[in-house]
């Protein structure tokens, strides 16, 4: 009998969107005009989908600027989507290399912070240490302060740590691309060890050859989207021949390609997403009233302060005028 397999990251119309145009003034042009619709939005998602299961290892690719790592900030928990449902079931494990790290504590008071954070007691961080030191190769520099560290030694050092808190979900950005080759080899051991497991991991990286070794799925993000999902073989073939493609144009050409993808991005709205939902043969009713309900049409910020600042107005004059009477 086959035994149905758990979904352990359901993603639905996951959005992010960054504000272009950030500038003082224009915050304040956008604050004084009350038709104003807040700072023009970059749209870094435009409603991903997916159902990743129990023990799928999936390599993210998709050219630079696409949306990867925004992606996979929101998964680990970094970032916040825009709108979107996200299920994640089970502990997910950013294995960045070197980010979260304090800059002004040792490799060793680091290692500590994370596995306390993590949720382990310090007789099991003191029982593991020793091992989470070797596996870094950081020898004495150790009880250096992690501000000291080359690039190298601090990717060495998160790798380490983040392996060695055994995270059921593994989220794993571009590591095989940092620390020397014996510390890559290590690595991809260890990445290994944790798929010979059964754990659920996504794998995001530029190099293609690494995402057919090391993956079974794929997904292809591209300008925001994704656009492709399948097995790895299928969708790096896909990659593959798009790049072809693209590398087919002439450099006037890219860029025109490029810049019009970008504007897509800029363009895209909440009501085209809306749209998008009602649309979707696969979601029933319920989740499409659920999903459009936490789309915020527009930026309504400008003429909300304007309505405060219209009844506070009107409040003071009401005042002034009944002093002014009365005494
Ligand atoms: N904090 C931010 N503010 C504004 N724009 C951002 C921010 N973070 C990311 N972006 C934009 O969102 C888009 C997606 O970026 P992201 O880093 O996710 O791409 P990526 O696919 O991981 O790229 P790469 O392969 O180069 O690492 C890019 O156009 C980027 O400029």
């Amino acid at each position: 009998m086959s035994k149905e397999k758990k979904i352990k990251v359901s993603a639905k119309y996951i959005t992010k969107t960054f504000d272009l145009g950030k500038s003082k003034s224009e915050k304040i042009r956008a604050i004084l005009n009350p038709m104003s619709k807040g700072p023009k939005k970059f749209w870094a998602l435009k409603g991903i989908n997916f159902k990743v299961y129990e023990g799928d290892v999936v390599g993210i690719v998709g050219v630079n600027g696409s949306g990867k790592s925004t992606l996979l900030n929101i998964l680990s928990g970094l970032l916040l989507p825009a709108s979107g449902e996200l299920t994640i079931n089970g502990e997910a494990t950013m294995l960045t290399v070197g980010a979260g790290l304090r800059a002004q504590l040792t490799g060793r008071e680091n290692i500590r912070l994370k596995s306390l954070m993590m949720g382990k007691t310090n007789k099991e961080i003191d029982d593991q240490m020793d091992e989470v030191i070797e596996f870094s190769d950081l020898g004495e520099f150790i009880d250096q302060p992690v501000k000291d560290y080359s690039s190298g030694m601090k990717s060495k050092l998160g790798f380490s740590i983040a392996v060695h808190q055994d995270p059921d979900i593994l989220i794993i950005d571009e590591a095989l691309s940092v620390g020397d080759q014996t510390f890559a080899q290590k690595a991809l051991g260890k990445m290994n060890e944790f798929k010979n497991k059964g754990k659920t991991i996504f794998f995001v990286s530029h190099s293609l050859s690494q995402v057919r070794d090391f993956t079974d799925k794929a997904m292809w993000i591209q300008y925001g989207e994704l656009k492709a999902f399948g097995s790895t073989s299928e969708i790096a073939e896909e990659y593959q021949n798009w790049n072809k493609w693209f590398n087919s144009l002439n450099k006037s050409e890219k860029t025109m390609y490029q810049e019009q993808q970008k504007q897509k991005q800029i363009l895209f709205s909440e009501e085209q997403l809306i749209k998008e939902v009602k649309s979707d043969e696969n979601l029933d009713d319920s989740e499409k009233q659920h999903l459009s309900k936490h789309i915020a049409v527009g930026d309504t910020m400008a003429l909300s302060m304007w309505a405060l600042f219209a009844i506070s107005l009107l409040g003071t004059v009401f005042f002034i005028y009944q002093y002014a009477m009365w005494g």
